[in-house]
C-alpha cells in the first residue's frame, strides 16, 4: 500500500547539497530517488524548444499536464537519464540559463498543480527520497523523514563553480551567486509553495561541513525517526 511506503524529502536552496545527499541517502537504502528539480528544468528545456513565453501561464500548464518525459537508467553509469520527447537532454537541463528558466515556470500555480500526480508517482516500494523545494510542505507532507537543507549563498555559489568550471571554462563566480541570489529570491517569494522549511523538518546548515558529515547527520536522524 503506498501510504505504507516511507518518505525522506530533503528541501532547499540551490547549491545546498540536496541532489547529492538525496542519492547517497537513497542509493544506502536501495530506495527510489525523486529529483523534482529535473522535472521542472525539463519543462523549462520544452518552453525554450518550443519558443513559449515561461511565463505565460495559459502557455505553459498545458505543455506541464502532457509533458512527454521519462527518466531512464543507463546501463553505463548511475546516472538516470533524463528523455525529454525522446531526446536524452540529461546535460543540457543542467546549465544555469535552464535553472533560471525553470525557477520561472515554478512560480506558475497551475503548473505546478499539473505536475504534483507525476511527482507522487515515484513512491513506490521500498521507498522513497525526494529531492526539491516543496517536497516536504506540499507534495509529500506527510513524509516520515524532512529535512531543510542550507549553506551560505557564497559557499553554494562556490561549489556551483566547482562542478561546473570543467565543463563550461567561462564560469564565474560572481555570475554564479547573482543567478543563486536572484532564484532563492524567486523562489521563496512566490505565492504557491514557496521555499520554507516544512514546520516538522530538522533543518541542516552545511556550509562547513563535509559530504559525508551531511550524510552521516541525515542518516541518524533517519535511524532515529523510523526506529531502524
Ligand atoms: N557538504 C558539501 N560540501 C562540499 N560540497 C558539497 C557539499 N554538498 C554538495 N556539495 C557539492 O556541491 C555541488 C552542488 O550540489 P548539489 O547536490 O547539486 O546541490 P543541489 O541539489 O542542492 O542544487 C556538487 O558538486 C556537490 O558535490
Ligand atoms: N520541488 C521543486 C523543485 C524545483 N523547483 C524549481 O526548479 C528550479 C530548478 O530546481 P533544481 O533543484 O534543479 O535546482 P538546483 O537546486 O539544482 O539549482 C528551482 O530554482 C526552483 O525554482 C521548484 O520550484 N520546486
Amino acid at each position: 500500500m503506498a501510504d505504507q511506503i516511507p518518505v525522506i524529502t530533503i528541501d532547499g536552496p540551490s547549491g545546498a547539497g540536496k541532489g547529492t545527499i538525496s542519492k547517497h541517502i537513497a542509493d544506502k537504502l536501495g530506495w527510489h530517488f525523486l529529483d523534482s528539480g529535473a522535472i521542472y528544468r525539463v519543462l523549462a528545456l520544452a518552453t525554450i524548444h518550443h519558443d513559449i513565453d515561461p511565463t505565460d501561464e495559459d502557455s505553459v500548464a498545458p505543455l506541464a499536464s502532457c509533458l512527454d518525459v521519462h527518466f531512464a537508467s543507463s546501463s553505463e553509469s548511475d546516472d538516470t537519464r533524463v528523455i525529454l520527447e525522446g531526446e536524452d537532454v540529461s546535460g543540457s537541463i543542467r546549465n544555469e540559463k535552464v535553472g533560471a528558466v525553470a525557477s520561472k515556470v515554478a512560480s506558475l500555480p497551475r503548473v505546478r498543480e499539473a505536475l504534483l500526480r507525476r511527482q507522487r508517482a515515484f513512491k513506490e516500494a521500498p521507498g522513497l527520497v525526494a529531492d526539491g523545494r516543496d517536497m516536504g510542505t506540499v507534495v509529500f507532507p506527510n513524509a516520515e523523514v524532512k529535512i531543510f537543507l542550507t549553506a551560505s549563498a557564497q559557499e553554494r555559489a562556490k561549489r556551483r563553480y566547482l562542478q561546473l568550471k570543467d565543463s563550461d571554462p567561462t564560469a564565474k563566480i560572481e555570475h554564479l551567486l547573482a543567478d543563486i541570489q536572484a532564484r532563492d529570491e524567486r523562489d521563496a517569494n512566490r505565492s504557491v509553495s514557496p521555499l520554507v522549511p516544512a514546520e516538522d523538518a530538522l533543518e541542516i546548515d552545511s556550509t562547513s561541513m563535509s559530504i559525508d558529515q551531511v550524510v552521516d547527520k541525515v542518516f541518524c536522524y533517519m535511524q532515529e525517526k523510523l526506529g531502524q
